[in-house]
């Protein structure tokens, strides 16, 4: 890394946590992670959800074809997990170069319903991706309607994560998009199979943004914002040089109507500025030195993939992000859209 005064240079970062939706609604949103992202790890909830090898291997070529030209992106493949995956799946997987499986827990999140009910039903399958080298990527809420919707996350910590470290020690984890301090606790604390993402919504936000000067949707994602000392916990794990603690923006665009609706739907859009927002929280931080290992050294390491070479500059020099962005034939909201962001990237 190197920084002038009014410049940031790093390492090509990659997004370990993209949603990139399908047809004429992905061609819109792709080139905006090319231009930022050298590789993203693109998620499988869509409908219908990838579940299998093959419908990764398509939908990989279909993003290909909507990067622009002249600009080198790789789209890293993940299938849905459920509770039927065929333990022979997981090889095909492998061969097809699909690097993970994602666990939704049925009905916890955006297009979740063919999720996995009980995790004990994945069991065999979780042994073969342990055996072959796939990594299981978590979404960390459990879904019991007992559980207040902000303490999801950390009990289930107790009711999942727990028992599967211990079932399954080997298998590479990623506990993604974490937002609390009982998640952040419990990563720095794993063993090296352990990691969590982090996006920049929960690392520059607590939960008062959801409702400042009435209700915002656009600040509305699952796992939801939380109270600030967790937003603190969050930013001090990814400021903390603890190399398990990595980049994930969770971009996940819903069309404006969606979002501007009586029932919103869950997703903040960030893929159009994430290393700005994420420059801001770490220089918030006084931490800029340690940006370039959480954006572009650590989940690599993670993934037993190769890091980058080439560089990005980040310019210390204001700028407003769009209010809208086009999104097939709909409208995209950016989270802080219409607002002055700090950085950019040139
Ligand atoms: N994060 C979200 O609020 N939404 C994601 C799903 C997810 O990552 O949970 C989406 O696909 O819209
Ligand atoms: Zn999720
Ligand atoms: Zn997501």
């Amino acid at each position: 890394m190197s920084t002038a005064s009014t410049t940031l240079t790093i390492t090509r970062p990659d997004d370990w946590h993209l949603h990139l939706r399908d047809e004429a609604a992905m061609q819109s949103v792709v080139p905006y992670t090319a231009r930022q992202f050298a590789r993203a790890i693109v998620m499988p909830n869509l409908r219908p959800p990838v579940t299998m090898a093959a419908q990764a291997a398509h939908y990989r070529e279909r993003i290909l074809a909507a990067v622009p030209a002249g600009t080198s992106f790789q789209p890293l493949m993940t299938l849905y997990l459920t509770d039927n995956t065929p333990v022979d799946e997981i090889k095909r997987a492998k061969d097809a170069g699909v690097v993970a499986l994602k666990l939704y827990p049925a009905g916890a999140t955006t297009n979740s319903d063919a999720g996995v009910t009980d995790i004990a039903k994945t069991y065999k399958t979780l042994e073969a991706m342990q055996k072959e080298g796939l990594l299981l990527l978590v979404h960390g809420e459990v879904t019991d309607p007992a559980i207040d919707v902000f303490d999801r996350e950390a009990v289930f910590i107790d009711r999942v994560m727990t028992p599967l470290r211990r079932d399954m020690p080997e298998l590479k984890v990623v506990f993604e998009h974490i937002t609390t301090k009982e998640a952040a606790q419990y990563v720095a604390g794993a063993d090296k199979y352990t990691a969590a993402t982090l996006t920049p919504q929960h690392l520059l936000y607590n939960r008062n943004a959801i409702f400042t000067g009435g209700l915002r949707p656009h600040y509305y994602c699952l796992p939801v914002l939380k109270r600030e000392e967790h937003r603190l916990a969050l930013i001090q794990a990814a400021t903390s040089g603890s190399t398990k603690f990595f980049l994930g923006t969770d971009s996940a665009p819903h069309a404006s109507q969606l979002k501007e609706n009586s029932v919103c739907g869950a997703g903040c859009f960030t893929a159009l500025s994430a290393l700005e927002l994420y420059a801001e929280a770490f220089e918030a931080m006084g931490a800029l030195d340690r940006f370039e290992a959480f954006a572009s050294f650590n989940g690599a390491d993670f993934y037993g993939l190769p890091r980058n070479t080439g560089t990005v500059t980040l310019a210390k020099q204001e700028w407003t992000l769009p209010e809208a962005v086009p999104f097939g034939d709909a409208q995209l909201k950016p989270l802080r859209g219409g607002e002055s962001l700090s950085w950019r990237l040139l």
